[in-house]
Formats: C-alpha cells, structure tokens, sequence
C-alpha cells in the first residue's frame, strides 16, 4: 500500500515536472519567436514585394491575356474561315464531278449503242460491214478512233484503222482485258477499259467492247471501239479547281478511265487507297494530301457515280488555290494581328513603366508621409493629407482625410483612426470647415495657401486660434496645422499696445493714424464735418522742472481724465506723445461745435492738478482744423491743427485758435527766410557794416561798432532786424555769431598799420550766442587766427543775456575781460538789470538805450534819469556811451551831463569799412 502510494506520487511529481519543462520549452519557443524578428519581417518584406511586384506584372499578365484571347479568337475565326472555303471548295468540286458524271453517263450509253449498231451491222452484214454505216456510227466528229471486230477465237476480223493496234497486241488480243473480261463474263454489258496508248504516241485511249452474238446467243464476236481518253471528260473551268486539278473518272476497281486537267503537263495520278474505298458510294467528297497523291498537292476531292456504269467520276480542287484568297486574308489577319500585338506589347511596356513609377513614387510619398507623421507626431504641428472629393462637372465638393498625425486629431478633437476617412465638410466643432474649405480650394488652385482661424469657443479641441498651411503635391493636399493661440495673444497685446499710451491708458498716435481715415470717410458719408484739435500744455515744462518728472507724469493722467470729461461720449482723445493731446470730434454739424468743445478744454484747465508732489497749473493752448474746409487728406488736417495751435502759443498761450491762413502764410515765409538764411550763413552773404562812436569831448572816434547786414540776393541789402530775430528763435543766432566775429576781425586785420588800426570794433553778442557758446573761446581762437590783439575788438551784450544765469555770466564776462577785450552792456534801460547787478560783472562800458538819448531836452525827468545813470555808471568805473544821439542838442545835453561817448546818425551812420572817414577827427 504503502509503495503504490509512494509510486503514484513519484509518477505525479514527474508528470508535474514534465508539464512544467514543456511550458517552460513552449515559453521559450514564443520568446524566442517574438524577440526574433526574422519571421515577422520576412512575411513583411514578402508583402511588401508582392505589393512591389504586383505593379510590375499586372500589365504584362494583362497584355498576355489580351493577346492570347485575340490570337484564340483570331484563330477561331480563320477557322471557321477555312471550313467555309472548304466547304465551297466541295461544293464546287461536287457540282463539276455530278455535271462530268452526267455527261459521261451520256456518252458512255452512246458508245455502248454504237457497239451494239456495229455488233447488229455486222451480223446483218455477215461479217461485211459498210463503210458508209460506220461513218454514219462513228458520227462527224470522229471522237471515236477506231472500230474493230474480233473472233471468237481473236482474230482482228476487221479494223477501221490498223495502226490502232500494235503488233504484239493482236497476238495477244485474247489476253487483253477488252476480249478477256467479254469472254469471261456471261453478261452482255459494255466493258471499258483503262486508258492506254500506243508505243510511239502520247494521246491516250480508252477501248469499249461488246459481245456479238449469234441468233442463238452465242459469242459470234468482239467488237470493239476506241475513243480518245480526253474526249470521255468535259472540258471545265480550269480556274476553279485550279494549277493542279482536274477531273477523272476511275472504275469501281480503282482503274484510271479518264483523265481531265485543264492545266497542261498533268498526269492522271494514281488513286490512292482512302480514296478507292471511298468510291463505293455514289457521291462525297474526302480530303486527300499530297503525300497520298505522290505528288505533293493536296487536294479536295468530290466524286459521284455515272448512272449505269460501273464508273466514278472525280473532281479534284487544288487545296492551296481554292484556299489562296483565304489564305491570303488569313496572312493579312495574322500580320494585322501581330502588329497589333507589338502595339500591345509597346503599351504594356510604357504601362508597366509608368505603372512601377507611379507605385515607386506613390510608395515613396507613403513612406514620407509616415516618415513626416511620425516626425510631426512628437511635435506641436498637426499634419494632414488631404484628397479632394469631385462632384459634378469635377467640381471640388469636399476634401477627404487621408492621413493625419495624432497631433493634428487632437486639434480637432478626435483620433487618428476617427479622423482618417472623414470629409472637411463633416467635422463637428473646432475648425470652421466651409472657411477651411474655401483655403483648400485656394491651395489647389495656387499651389499653396496660409490662413489663421479662430476656433469657435465652444470647440472640442483645445487651441484658440489655429494656422493653416496648405501646400499642393500633385492631387493631394499637404497641411500643416499650428497652434498660434500664444502668438495670436501675444500679437493682441502688442497691437493693444501699439494703440495705447501707456502713461495715461489713452489711444496713441499710431491709432489715431490708423483710424482717422475711417473717420474721415464716415465724415464723407454723412456729408458732415470732422474737427481735429491739437492740444499742448502751456508751462508744463516747469511742472517738472518744479516737482520733478514723477508729478509731470501724474499731472499728464489727470489731464487725459479732464480731457475725456470735457470732450463729448463719443469724442476722441488721444495722446501724441510728451505734453501734446489730440481731440478728434466726429459728425459735427457746425465747427461752432469744436469752439464749444475748446472752451469746455479750456475751462477744465482752469483749476490746479494736484500731484503726490505739490499742486501744479497748467493751462492749455489749442489749435483746431476742420475737415473738409481747412484740409483735404490727414496730413493737412494735423498740420493745420497745430499751425493753429502754433497760433494760440504765440498769441499768448491758454487759448485755442481755428486754423488761419494768413497765420499759415506768414509761417511758411517765416520758413522760408530761414531756410534762406540757412543758406546765407553757409554762403556767406552777410557783410559788416561799422558806425563809429565817438568821444564827447574831443570829439574823436574812439571805437566803431560792428554791425552785420545780409547781402540777400534777390532783396538786396537786409537790415538786422529783419534776420535777427529769426536767427535767435531758429538757434541760427549760434553760427551766425561765429561768422560776423570772424568777418570782424579779419577786417581788424585788414586795418592794421592803417587809420582804424588804433581803434577798437565793437562786436554785439546775442544772448543765446552768449549762453550756449563759449565766446572767451571763440573770440580767443578769431584773435589768434587772424592775428589781431585782444584790445582792438570790444563784446556788447544786451541786459537779457545776463538774466539767465547772472553767477555764470559773471564768470564768463571775467574770463572773457581777461583776455583784454573790453566789455559794454548794450541798450541799457530795456532789461531788468540793475546797476548793483552790473557791479558784479566786468564791464568797462554801458551803452544807455536810444529811449533815454531821445528824450533828452524834452523833459525833465529825461535828463535826470539820464544824468542819474552817468553818475552811477561812473561811480562803478564804467564809461556811459549815449546811443541813437540824432541832434546837436542832444550832444549838447550830454556833453553837459558828463556823458563819455556819443553813438548816432548825428555823428555817424553805420557804413561798409571802404566807406569809413578817412580821419578819425570829427567835426562837432
Ligand atoms: N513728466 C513728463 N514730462 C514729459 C514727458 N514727455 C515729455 N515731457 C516733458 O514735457 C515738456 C514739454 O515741453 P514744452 O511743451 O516745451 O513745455 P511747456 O512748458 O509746456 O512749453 P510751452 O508749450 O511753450 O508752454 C518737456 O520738458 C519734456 O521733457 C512725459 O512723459 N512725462
């Protein structure tokens, strides 16, 4: 008990084990199976080759069909062809044999009863027979050759024609068959035999004989008749049976009788045996070769039976001429059918070519396709290949997913495998499908096309906005599909921001730019007017020049609020940029309306801005242009708004103005002139004119002073006031300067050793010339370049240049006075200089005002403020120069008052250097 139980257990622990070592083996089999890759590529590269060669072979297998099934049919058809010619070719045979039978069926019984006339003449005769009835016999054609009676016992008793009969054939005449067959035969029948001739001649005959019998019916005789062999066969038409045809007639034994060809040089041929059987029935036809004939022509043959003899007659049709047309027509369709197939053949070739290249470049485009898919797979670019789907008239109806990468489903919400196959037209939510169609068809047309889509927001697929990039390869579409949801964001905000101030939240100058000419339309539209106001803060400079940059900015914010209060819901305001503000009304009726709006602008500036730094005034000066009547086109309107404008600053700030012409006017000469005197200080138009100062009370000339005039070309000579001005806003003052004191001291130069060379030149320095130049500098560098001493040129400079900065120009004044050069305060009493602020500066002279000369001896006050000044100068150590001095009186007064110098037209006008008085002493 005990060994079975340990026996079953040992024999379920090795059946265990041998399962397991069978799994563990069929494991490894699959492991090895999979990790293998021979097997799994092998049966794919074997489809891929049965796919590669399927384009190779399928033309040629079809080209093979094609020409089999042809040349099948072809062959059928000759087939049936040549049965039908054969079956002419018996027919006519059989015709010509039945019509030869006939005919040969009658003579043969006109033979048989001419040999029973001669047997019945000759008994009737007793062996003596007529000549005249064997004429009568014979007939007059004379077919027949020859008449001969014989015994019995074979003796020629008689012979129409001996030499019809051979020698040895009439002592052998009981052998042969004429007389033999009669003898042997009890019938009394016409016996024919075959067709021979005579030694030493062609033609052939053929012997007929006949018993002649007594009146007891015994063999009293033989006669016999011989005919020519032809004459037995009616002539035919040699061309239906053609070269070697003819017509025959045999015995029932096979033996030739007749013979008939029409062709000449034929021979009876020998039966053959198929044929010599087949004579037994009285009609039909056999094909027999040529290897049977023994002549090598094969021919068809149609026998039938003469009607009373034992005779058959046959017609036989050369098979190759009764075939000739056929055959000819067989050649021609076989050739015809060659051609064909070599055309066949040319086409499957070219097919196969063009086949195997349009595979190879199908396969190839499916390769990168899926070499482009997977690419794209693990990028952001959704790609498509698309295959447009034609309706009626190849009209494009909608496109049809070929393939997509993954990326490119999920844009559209969906799988690969679910979108694969899908028309455009069909796709739920995400991308517009009839605009992207309209894109397609576009690429197709063109070759490639790019669009933007925004995706409708209740959209499966996650972009916003998606770029659609479609490019035509062949008759498919390739399209690449982004997502440009960030740049599309980005690009919103950067135009938000192309179109806003930053500073105060405003729109710019670049969307005012862009969106005028809309609104100049709608103007035109509504046949009403637009009005553009140009904006610019009065004193805003010294808001931050105040409360520094910060406050400005703030202030600049309050102003854009105040602006959009003041202005209408439906106005524009827009922030050019720095201190300037454009208010743009649309559709007003009247320009009335504009006013109304400046004065509302104005008045919202009235009260204070108050800023994180202090509070701050600023007023406003505006400037308006109204389309259509001050200007045409944006440019102009703008341009007119702050012409203007230009017009309120310059009138007194804190206002608006309409555009004016003749404001605009004057602005464009002012450009003008200084365009001009751009030019002339390039060119150097200017010359000096010199007016000469001199001393009160010797009367001498003890300085001269420098004036420039400009040689203007067409208005001749310009007097300072007339350019000045215009140089000193223009900042052309700077050079102009630089000019008249290089032209002054060349002229010093010019002087030297000469009358003047003694007396110094005074030389006028704007105020702007004197702030924003060095002018120790520049006068230094002049003196050293023309070589001249510090002491022969003075500097006059007005009360304003000192104002800016009196520390500075103090300094300056001292540097320059340190050179030598001697210093004078030109037109004193028009400034607010003091004479205590004069007393800190260098000066040696101070020019009084021709204000103050000219009240002089008018009244009172006059001479004391001008007595006042001289005392107070010289207290300072400045000498006191009187200017504009235009009477003798006057020099008296000042004479009296102690006044250093005289200037003025009553001493001296000012004068071009050749025009200076020779002597420096003047008459008082
Ligand atoms: N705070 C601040 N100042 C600016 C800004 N842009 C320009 N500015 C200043 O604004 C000032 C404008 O100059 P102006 O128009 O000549 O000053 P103004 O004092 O108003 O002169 P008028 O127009 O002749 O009355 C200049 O000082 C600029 O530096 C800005 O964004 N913020």
């Amino acid at each position: 008990m005990r060994m079975h139980a340990i026996r079953a257990q040992a024999q379920d622990m090795s059946a265990k084990r041998e399962r397991e070592t069978q799994a563990r083996h069929q494991r490894r089999e699959e492991t090895t199976m999979d990790e293998m890759p021979g097997p799994a590529l092998k049966s794919r590269a074997l489809r891929a080759m049965r796919a590669d060669s399927l384009p190779i072979f399928a033309w040629p297998f079809f080209g093979l069909i094609v020409a089999c099934t042809c040349w099948v049919y072809l062959f059928q058809v000759l087939d049936a062809e040549r049965t039908q010619f054969e079956r002419r070719a018996y027919e006519t045979a059989t015709r010509i044999a039945v019509n030869q039978a006939a005919q040969l069926s009658r003579d043969l019984t006109m033979i048989d009863q001419i040999l029973v006339l001669i047997g019945s003449h000759w008994q009737a005769v007793g062996g003596k027979p007529e000549q005249k009835t064997l004429d009568e016999v014979v007939g007059p054609d004379k077919a027949i050759l020859n008449i001969s009676v014989f015994s019995p016992r074979y003796e020629m008793l008689f012979t129409n024609s001996p030499s019809a009969w051979g020698e040895e054939e009439l002592k052998t005449a009981g052998s042969l068959p004429f007389f033999a067959e009669q003898t042997k035969s009890g019938v009394d029948a016409m016996f024919i035999g075959a067709p021979r001739k005579l030694p030493g001649q062609d033609e052939y005959f053929v012997r007929f004989s006949r018993k002649i019998l007594d009146a007891s019916g015994n063999l009293a005789g033989v006669v016999v008749v011989a005919l020519d062999s032809d004459s037995l066969m009616a002539p035919y038409d040699g061309g239906i049976l053609g070269q070697h045809g003819f017509v025959a007639s045999y015995g029932i034994d096979g033996a030739s009788r007749a013979f008939r060809a029409e062709h000449a040089g034929r021979q009876p041929p020998v039966i053959p045996l198929s044929l010599r059987f087949a004579l037994d029935t009285s009609a039909g036809n056999i094909y027999v070769s040529g290897k049977d004939f023994g002549d090598s022509v094969n021919r068809f043959i149609s026998w039938a039976r003469v009607d009373g003899f034992p005779i058959v007659v046959i017609a036989a049709a050369d098979q190759t001429e009764a075939q000739a047309a056929m055959n000819e027509r067989r050649l021609l369709s076989i050739q015809i059918a060659a051609g064909a197939n070599l055309v066949l053949a040319a086409f499957v070739i070219i097919a196969t070519t063009m086949s195997v290249r349009f595979h190879r470049e199908r396969r190839q485009l499916e390769l990168s396709q899926a070499a482009y898919r997977k690419a794209t797979e693990g990028g952001t670019e959704g790609f498509f290949i698309c295959q447009p789907v034609h309706g009626e008239g190849k009209v494009i109806v909608d496109y049809c997913i070929v393939d997509c990468n993954e990326r490119g489903a999920a844009m559209l919400g969906s799988s690969r495998q679910s979108v694969i196959g899908q028309r455009l037209l069909g796709i739920q939510g995400g991308l517009a499908a009839q605009p992207a169609k309209e894109l397609l068809d576009k690429a197709f047309r063109q070759g490639a096309a790019e669009e933007d889509f925004q995706i409708e927001p209740d959209s499966r697929s996650e972009p916003q906005h998606l770029r659609m990039g479609v490019v035509r390869s062949e008759e498919v579409l390739a399209i690449t599909v982004r997502d440009v949801t960030l740049e599309k964001s980005h690009m919103a905000d950067l135009e938000r921001r192309g179109n806003e101030d930053t500073l105060t939240g405003l729109p710019n100058r670049g969307w005012i730019r862009r969106q005028l000419p809309a609104m100049l339309e709608r103007a035109d539209k509504a046949g009403q007017k637009l009005a553009v106001l140009f904006v610019d803060l009065d004193g805003f400079k010294l808001v931050n020049d105040t409360f520094g940059h910060g406050a400005g900015d703030e202030v600049l914010q309050h102003v854009g609020k105040r602006l959009k209060v003041a202005v209408r819901p439906n106005d524009h305001v827009i922030r050019l940029g720095g201190d300037e503000f454009v208010v743009v009304l649309e559709l007003l009726a009247h320009e009335s309306e504009a006013e109304h709006v400046a004065d509302r602008i104005l008045h919202a500036f009235q009260a204070p801005f108050t800023t994180s730094k202090g509070t701050a005034s600023v007023g406003t000066s505006i400037g308006i242009s109204v389309y259509p009547c001050d200007a045409k086109d944006m440019e102009t309107l703008y341009q007119h708004a702050d012409i203007a404008m230009y017009e309120a600053k310059t009138s007194g700030k804190n206002r608006y103005h309409l555009f004016n012409s003749a404001f605009y006017d004057a602005m464009r000469a002012r450009t003008r002139r200084e365009k001009e005197l751009r030019a002339a200080i390039a060119n150097n138009e200017f010359v000096m004119h010199y007016q000469a100062r001199v001393d009160c009370r010797t009367s001498k000339v003890t300085s001269l002073e420098a004036l420039v005039r400009w040689n203007h070309p067409l208005e001749g000579v310009l007097a300072p006031d007339e350019f000045i001005g215009l140089a000193e806003e223009t900042g052309l003052i700077l050079n102009l300067g630089e000019l008249v004191i290089d032209l002054v001291c060349a002229q010093i130069a010019r002087w030297s050793g000469g009358v003047y060379a003694s007396v110094p030149v005074s030389i006028n320095v704007s105020s702007r010339q004197f702030n924003e130049r060095d002018i120790r500098e520049s006068i230094g560098d002049a003196l050293a370049r023309h070589g001249i001493s510090a002491s022969s040129v003075e500097i006059e400079l007005t009360e304003s240049s000192m104002v800016v900065d009196p520390r500075r120009t103090a300094d300056n004044l001292q540097a320059i006075h340190a050179l030598g050069v001697r210093l004078l305060v030109d037109d004193f009493g028009t400034g607010y200089s003091s004479l205590s602020m004069l007393h800190n500066m260098a000066f040696d002279l101070l020019k009084v005002d021709k204000s103050f000369t000219s009240r002089l001896g008018k009244d009172e006050n006059g001479d004391v403020f001008f007595q006042a000044i001289i005392t107070m100068a010289h207290s300072l150590g400045m000498r006191v120069v009187a200017e504009g001095v235009e009477t003798a009186t006057q020099v008296r007064i000042l004479q009296a008052l102690g006044c250093d110098e005289l200037q003025g037209f009553h001493l001296f006008r000012p004068v071009p250097a050749d025009e200076l008085p020779h002597s420096l002493e003047v008459a008082a």
